[in-house]
């Protein structure tokens, strides 16, 4: 099959980077994981901390056998699809190979594309540079939005109403804003304790 057919397939995939690590942000943060990042992303968030992977075409395409290989290297059976945005492309068969193959499936989406995959959990960090896809809402798991501009406690309400009633509720600081930021966050979440503050804990950690 050809390249950009195997891709629109889902069946080969470019790849950025993955490596096992420790997930450093939302509900998982603390548990080992094999993180799988995807090349490409539409979005265009000012503050992205990994703006490297914008462009598909530099990164490798891989089958996806290749891709799922890598993890069995490791021993966590936790798996994490994120990017650049993952839902550019389908991941129907990527999602169903690594569960024949024992994992868990998370995604880190900004649910700017339409939902494809089978994932055990779906965090979903909505971004005012794209709006999300309207299929998005009925299956996350995790809101997770970042908080850069006073605007985005209202933002993160907005979203809020959107999904199901037990999806659960997070705030990130921005990176680069953290400082300007986190007490703010604090006392939001103080006098609105249906969130929860999540934090990029691998940068402090030092890790990927
Ligand atoms: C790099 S994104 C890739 C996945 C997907 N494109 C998305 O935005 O959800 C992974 C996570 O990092 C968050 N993120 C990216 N840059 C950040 C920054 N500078 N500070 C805090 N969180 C950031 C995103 O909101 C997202 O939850
Ligand atoms: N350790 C670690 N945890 C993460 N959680 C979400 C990440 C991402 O970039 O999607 C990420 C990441 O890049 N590293
Ligand atoms: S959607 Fe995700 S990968 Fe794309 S620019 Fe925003 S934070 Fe970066
Ligand atoms: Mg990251």
């Amino acid at each position: 099959m050809e390249k950009k057919t195997a891709v629109a397939a889902g069946t080969m995939l470019p790849l950025m980077e993955a490596f096992y690590t420790i997930q450093g942000e939302g509900t998982f943060s603390g548990t080992p994981a094999y993180f799988i990042r995807l090349g490409g992303c539409d979005v265009g968030c000012v503050w992205c901390d990994v703006k490297a992977s914008w462009e598909a075409a530099k990164w490798p395409v891989l089958p996806i056998e290749e891709i799922v290989e890598g993890a069995l290297q490791y021993p966590g059976r936790l798996v994490v699809i994120t990017g650049g945005e993952p839902l550019m492309y389908n991941l129907d068969p990527l999602t169903r190979l690594l569960k024949e193959n024992g994992f868990t499936t998370n995604i880190e989406t900004s649910g700017a594309h339409p939902f494809s995959g089978d994932f055990d959990w779906v965090c979903f960090s909505p971004k005012k540079f794209k709006t999300p896809h309207p299929s998005i809402y009925a299956v996350a798991d995790e809101l997770k939005v970042v908080v850069f501009h006073k605007s985005d406690f209202d933002f993160a309400e907005k979203h809020a109403v959107l999904v199901r009633e037990n999806c659960r509720k997070l705030l990130q600081p921005e990176w680069s804003k953290s400082d300007l930021f986190i007490n703010s966050i604090i006392d939001y979440v103080k006098s609105h304790p249906n969130w929860k503050v999540s934090l990029q804990t691998h940068k402090f950690m030092e890790i990927p």
